[in-house]
């Protein structure tokens, strides 16, 4: 890998290099090649929307980071350092908000800052300060069974941005969402990472959301999966996640995620 970036800085967070992952495959001699050489740079502030076939290893990549799996040929750099164990300095939002039933709103989010140690009215105030940012100012005492679906989708990311990762993982977040609380988090998301300059990996299935979001979108093709294609998208900020088509030049971005992602979509008749 070589430096890059302005005055020798490297804004490079996450690196995949040539990340090849081959899964035992149960009644099988030969295990299954999932990933085959995916190579893509995150940098820093940037929001990256990956997406491709379903079980075609967008999780795998995320665990990586993670450190919570290694791969079988390649690496997975965040800030230089080769990820060999679990990587602390990522926080990870999943598709199911999991937020623990017996503890509060407020005590689940202060839950991360707990295990850091962080003294207890530092915790009062980031809890404060991010349940406002996510909208639930005035839910702290609040179970989740008391919280809407979308309410506990807020709390989850807030748990997550409380402890103030240097990457955010999240593994379609909304998609067990219905369309109209999840356009509204979609937003707030967008709002979210731009005022925190957060940087993201976020996988989806949903290219409108991708291009919406992201900065730029990572294709992956079917297993064993390749990058088909890392595509820009320039779209100016803020943009409008409840009228997609409103946005200068949605249409041709959309395209061309769709031209790449088409192939891989496996439906009787695409015309
Ligand atoms: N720990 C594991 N052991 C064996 N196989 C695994 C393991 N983890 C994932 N796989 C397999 O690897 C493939 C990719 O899984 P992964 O969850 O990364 O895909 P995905 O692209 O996120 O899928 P989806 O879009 O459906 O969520 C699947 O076939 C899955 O069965």
């Amino acid at each position: 890998m070589s430096d890059r970036g302005l005055n020798g800085m490297d804004d490079r967070v996450l690196v995949f290099d040539s990340i090849g992952q081959d899964f035992p495959s149960p009644g099988q001699r030969t295990p299954v090649r999932v990933l085959d050489g995916i190579s893509f740079e995150v940098d820093r502030g940037k929001f990256i929307a990956v997406i491709g076939p379903s079980g075609c290893g967008k999780s795998t990549l995320l665990h990586m980071a993670a450190g919570l799996l290694f791969p079988t040929r390649g690496s997975v750099h965040h800030r230089g350092h080769n990820v060999t164990s679990v990587n602390t300095e990522v926080g990870f939002v999943p598709q199911q908000a999991q937020l623990l039933p017996w503890k509060t709103l407020f005590e689940n989010v202060e839950l991360p800052l707990v295990l850091r140690g962080v003294s207890a009215p530092e915790r009062q105030k980031r809890v404060t300060d991010v349940l406002r940012s996510v909208g639930l100012l005035g839910f702290e005492q609040h179970f989740p069974s008391q919280l809407s679906g979308g309410m506990q989708k807020r709390g989850s990311i807030a748990r997550t941005l409380v402890y103030r990762p240097d990457v955010i993982l999240m593994d379609e977040p909304f998609g067990a969402l219905d369309a109209q609380t999840r356009m509204v988090m979609q937003s707030d998301l967008q709002t979210l990472s731009v005022e925190a300059g957060a940087t993201v990996i976020f996988v989806t299935h949903d290219i409108t959301e991708a291009v919406l979001l992201a900065d730029n979108v990572v294709v992956l093709s079917q297993r064993p999966s390749k990058l088909l294609a890392n595509i820009a998208i320039d779209l100016p900020r803020p943009r409008n996640m409840f009228e997609p088509f409103k946005n200068p030049g949605f249409d041709a971005a959309y395209d061309a995620v769709w031209t790449e992602f088409r192939s891989q979509i496996q439906v009787g008749q695409i015309h």
